[in-house]
């Protein structure tokens, strides 16, 4: 009785025609939150078949409910969770909560999920997230990144995918220690495979809902149409990928000598002795993998993403470009490169770099949480089992905060004196108790690598070529993210 307003629910389909885009065959999650939310208001819901949806697109209110333990929680994920290792290890640990889940930190709910994210958050804290050593590696990479771009200066260039593998590559290294090849051809099927998934190019996973049973989905007629078959082959690639990182560790570990994060991993496994932990035995081992394809998969496109839409805006706005490059050489100069001290004298960059994050809006329904129970919501009940999609967008164009949201204009954050100031607001990352893990890598990362590109070239427009738009209302959202449309650009050596 308590649900929040929505489309009128019908017997099996629930509400899935009213997610239809006109003009489209498949649902359309983003189009449809925002048309819903200028409908039945700024909390409403809807089903999926018979799983419940409710949106909740107010700041306070995503504030008040996404600090609840009840709602730090995914939902399960059957069957596409046999895709995963060990994927039946999960539920040894509070299996009422983590039946049918993904085992890993981004899935896992429960005792499970909070060890696991505990020791990530200050182990990958130790090993660098934050400290100069991660700064270092950080360093590294952008230089490499420089110095192969200025090979390719002075003719078009489609950044995509060799920012994808740079970022990754950084990563890489602190998880594992090895540095990949710019050019490595297993990485880059992986790249390519996984960015078909997310772009959900292969298939219609929401039909997997409609089917009587979930194990129907992976049945040989289906699996293709529904982008199970896709989804697996990839998660295969994956494992394949990390595997004989895992081998190499666990045959050379040492504990005296602890080379990277998968060692630090390695011996938790090792020296844990009780058999209800997260950390212990087979549940263990199998964390450690799904943690690494977890951290793959999240710490891959993302950053990357974020550069390359950041660069767009410089190509739109060249005199927002020309006042970056005038505070860099102001600030840093041009014979060394920018560091993570200099971060607080860059007040345009800064600016720039957060509205940035703003306009793209990347993950602009987070990552769907999961209600454990009932939860109040002013007048509302979110229903135990009803699927919470947080819509960060909404706050981020919210017009009563930002005036005319749609426009990239950094000086919304640059006070009388010249000075950057920043706004809680601004929530790429999600707030509460399951925020991005590795927003602390990903600021320091998109800092190091734009003021890095940036010292170095001016990026310019083809000449003669559309450059595409980077509206809300013109660049599609697939799947959960919105990723930069493809685009070309010339760099140019800045003297
Ligand atoms: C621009 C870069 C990034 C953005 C915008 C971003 C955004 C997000 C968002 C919106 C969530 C969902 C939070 C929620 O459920 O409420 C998330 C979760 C997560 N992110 Fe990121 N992310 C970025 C980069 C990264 C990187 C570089 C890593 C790791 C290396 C990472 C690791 C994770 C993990 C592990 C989770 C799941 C956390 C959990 O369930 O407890 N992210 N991220």
């Amino acid at each position: 009785a308590h649900f929040p307003p929505g489309p009128p629910r019908y017997p099996v389909l629930g509400s899935y025609y009213a997610t239809i885009k006109p003009g489209e065959s498949k649902p359309n999650l983003f189009w449809t939150i925002r048309k819903f939310a200028k409908d039945y208001g700024s909390v409403f819901g809807f089903y999926l078949s018979n799983t419940p949806f409710v949106v909740v697109t107010e700041f306070e209110d995503l504030k008040e409910v996404l600090k609840r333990d009840e709602l730090a929680a995914r939902g399960p994920n059957e069957p596409g969770n046999r895709f995963r290792p060990g994927w039946n290890t999960i539920a040894k640990v509070d299996p009422e909560v983590n039946k049918g889940r993904n085992p890993g930190v981004i899935g896992g709910n429960g005792r499970y999920w909070k060890e696991q994210r505990r020791f990530l958050l200050r182990n990958l804290r130790d090993f660098g997230f934050g400290k100069s050593s991660m700064e270092e590696s950080l360093q590294d990479e952008a230089q490499k990144l420089i110095k192969f771009l200025k090979t390719k200066s002075d003719k078009p260039i489609d950044l995509n995918r060799t920012m994808n593998i740079s970022i990754v590559n950084a990563l890489w290294g602190i998880l594992v220690g090895e540095r990949l090849e710019l050019t490595d051809p297993k990485l880059l099927k992986i790249l390519t495979a996984f960015d078909e998934l997310l772009r959900g190019n292969n298939g219609n996973s929401s039909l997997a809902r409609l089917l009587p049973f979930k194990s129907m989905a992976l049945w040989p007629g289906f699996k293709h149409w529904t982008g199970f078959e896709a989804a697996r082959k990839v998660f295969e690639d994956l494992q394949n990928f990390v595997k004989p990182y895992i081998d190499e560790h666990s045959s050379t570990l040492d504990t005296d000598n602890v080379r990277d994060f998968m060692d630090l991993m390695l011996l938790e496994v090792k020296n844990c002795k009780d058999p209800e932990s997260s950390f212990f035995g087979e549940t263990g081992h199998f964390a450690l993998f799904n943690n690494m394809i977890d951290l793959f998969i999240a710490g891959m496109e993302t950053t990357s993403s974020a550069l390359l839409w950041t660069i767009l805006y410089m190509l739109h706005y060249p005199d927002i470009q020309a006042r970056v490059h005038a505070e860099l050489d102001e600030v840093v100069g041009k014979d060394r490169p920018p560091s993570l001290d200099d971060k607080p004298n860059l007040h345009f960059t800064n600016a720039v770099l957060l509205e940035s994050f703003r306009v793209t809006s990347f993950v602009p329904m987070s990552v769907p949480h999961y209600a454990l129970a009932d939860i109040k919501l002013r007048d509302y009940v979110i229903p135990k089992g009803c699927v919470v999609l947080p819509s960060l967008f909404h706050v981020m164009y919210d017009e009563k905060h930002f005036a005319n949201p749609k426009t990239f204009h950094p000086d919304r954050f640059i006070d009388e004196s010249g000075h950057f100031v920043d706004d809680e607001r601004v929530i790429p990352f999600s707030i509460g108790k399951r925020y991005c893990l590795g927003q602390s890598l990903a600021e320091k990362e998109f800092f190091l690598f734009f003021a890095g590109l940036m010292q170095q070239f001016e990026f310019q427009r083809v000449p003669g070529a559309q450059l595409p738009p980077y509206s809300v209302d013109e660049v599609q959202v697939k799947g959960i993210l919105r990723s930069a449309p493809p685009f070309e650009v010339i760099l140019n050596e800045r003297q």
